[in-house]
């Protein structure tokens, strides 16, 4: 595919350079990294390659940026957030196609990708009218005490390319909401999608400086941005091992950080479960951008009496999932980012069948050849596999049985990520006994999907720290102060 065949409505969305305090250039080494579609191997675009020195004037300029755009009332930002939000929805049919060109998934897929991520960049233009504060009763006569909020200052974002939007729109737009200004590095498999928010944030008139993205690698683009003394917030989404190493990298100059990290789902179905909606629950969850969601079910655990036909089904539902390139009608399963995740998802199936798990279907790399893997799912899983522990990030299903409930929340339970977990009852008191018991951030009960940008989004344990979307997203962008005031 050439990006002609692309036929993009807006040419000018395709931007290959860095933007850095409003306008394009390439990068300081003059490099370019090629960016591929994973769909077909060929290259659809070459994108500069920024260096430590361009993140650092990046980081400058969104310094420079900061006083005015902090001071601005919440009101006049949302008046430009609300033009950006316009015109990613009035572009979203492009969007999408630059999404699913970089990044593989089914064209409808990659739409609501976009409608989704805008619906982050809307919800924070309003709620950053609603930083408020507290007035504190006071302690003393003649004594008064407040706490305000305040924006924290430049923000850092460093993100993956499962959503090369949605990730970059969750974190931008509640900086720029509480007043913050920030500097993106989006992930070099996906940069396309990135560049072109920052053309329409361009259009939008947000002013230079505000936002900035800056594309290259992670030792030079996102290390300068875990380190430089000015960036006093980074926000990260990707592996548990890049959150741990930001965690070091950023200490010495504490910076407040956000972290969303690897999951490890349970999707728990129990004896009294409406089958039919379980089964599509877990369709829906486990098969979503082909398994690469970090709130994708990572583990199937089914209780006894109804395993055997959930698995029937389930496994019927799954091989009838259409496979193929992203751009043709009708397709569910799209190619996996790369060979690695081609690979892992290979050796996690190899290692549990190694073991005793059963493919019930799939089990094989797809005959389309490429990053496809067959949609599969395993029975006879046991927590001795690999695929117990670790995240697969891919269209691999693994079934585990369970007898009782307890037993349903030790598994779930006994993995070191806490994202997201769902569970199918008709019983109204195990939602609240086990929607309580279970360590995750996120639970849902008789649904796959629980995404919106008006829910608080984020893990326990070593799935991350902090919360993205609803009101309490906004809290990470900002400051409390107090205001102590005497001889009034
Ligand atoms: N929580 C989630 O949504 C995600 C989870 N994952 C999990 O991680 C696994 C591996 O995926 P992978 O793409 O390698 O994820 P990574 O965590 O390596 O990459 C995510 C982002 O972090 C950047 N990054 C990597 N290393 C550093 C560093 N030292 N300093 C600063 N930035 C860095 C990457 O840029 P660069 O490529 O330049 O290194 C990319 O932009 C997946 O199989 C999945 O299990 C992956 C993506 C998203
Ligand atoms: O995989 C992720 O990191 C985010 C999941 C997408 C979402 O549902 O918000």
């Amino acid at each position: 595919m050439t990006l002609t065949a692309l036929q993009l409505a807006d040419a000018a969305l395709l931007r290959e350079d860095l933007y850095v305090d409003g306008a394009w250039k390439a990068g300081a080494g003059g490099e370019r990294a090629a960016v591929v579609d994973p769909a077909t191997g060929v290259e659809i675009a070459r994108v500069a390659e920024g260096t430590r020195a361009d993140a650092a004037a990046a980081v400058a300029a969104a310094q420079a940026a900061f006083p005015a755009w902090s001071r601005r009332t919440a009101k006049e930002r949302a008046a430009l957030m609300r033009r950006w939000h316009d015109l990613i929805v009035e572009h979203a049919d492009d969007l999408a196609r630059l999404l699913t060109a970089e990044q593989g998934k089914p064209l409808a897929e990659a739409r609501g990708e976009i409608l989704y991520g805008a619906g982050f960049v809307e919800w924070y233009a309003e709620e950053g009218k609603r930083a408020y504060g507290d007035v504190i009763p006071t302690n003393g006569a003649g004594r008064r005490l407040f706490a305000i909020r305040q924006p924290i200052g430049v923000c850092a974002a460093i993100t993956p390319w499962n959503f090369p939007m949605a990730m970059i729109a969750r974190k931008v737009a509640p900086a720029l909401g509480a007043g913050c200004t920030i500097v993106v590095k989006p992930a070099p498999a996906t940069p396309l999608s990135a560049l072109a928010l920052a053309e329409l944030a361009d259009r939008a008139g947000i002013p230079a400086g505000v936002v900035n993205v800056v594309t290259g690698p992670a030792e030079e683009v996102g290390n300068e941005l875990a380190v430089n003394p000015a960036v006093r917030k980074l926000t990260f989404t990707g592996s548990t091992a890049v959150g741990r190493l930001l965690l070091e990298q950023t200490a010495p100059t504490v910076k407040k950080v956000s972290l969303e990290l690897g999951g490890n789902a349970p999707f728990i179905v129990f004896d009294d479960a409406d089958l039919d909606a379980a089964v599509e629950g877990a369709i829906a969850s486990k098969f979503r951008n082909s398994g690469q969601t970090c709130v994708c079910a990572n583990r199937v655990l089914v209780q006894a009496g109804i395993h055997d036909a959930f698995v029937e089904r389930f496994a019927a539902a799954t091989a009838a999932l259409k496979v193929g390139n992203g751009f043709d009608d009708g397709v569910e399963q799209g190619p996996l980012i790369d060979a690695r995740a081609l690979a892992k998802v290979q050796d996690h199936v190899d290692d549990a069948t190694s073991k005793g798990a059963t493919a019930v279907t799939g089990g094989k790399p797809h005959e389309l050849g490429g990053t496809w893997f067959q949609p599969t799912v395993l029975a006879g899983v046991t927590t001795e596999m690999k695929i117990a522990e670790e995240e697969t990030f891919g269209p691999v299903a693994p079934v585990f049985r369970f007898e009782t409930e307890e037993q349903a929340v030790a598994l779930a339970n006994a993995t070191e990520s806490g994202l997201a977990a769902y569970l199918y009852t008709r019983d109204s008191g195990r939602v609240w006994r086990v929607g309580e018991a279970l360590e995750f951030g996120v639970v849902g009960v008789n649904t796959g999907l629980i995404s919106y940008e008006g829910a608080p989004f984020g893990g326990v344990k070593q799935s991350g720290l902090g919360r993205e979307g609803s009101r309490h997203g906004l809290d990470d962008f900002m400051e409390l102060k107090y205001l102590c005031l005497d001889g009034v």
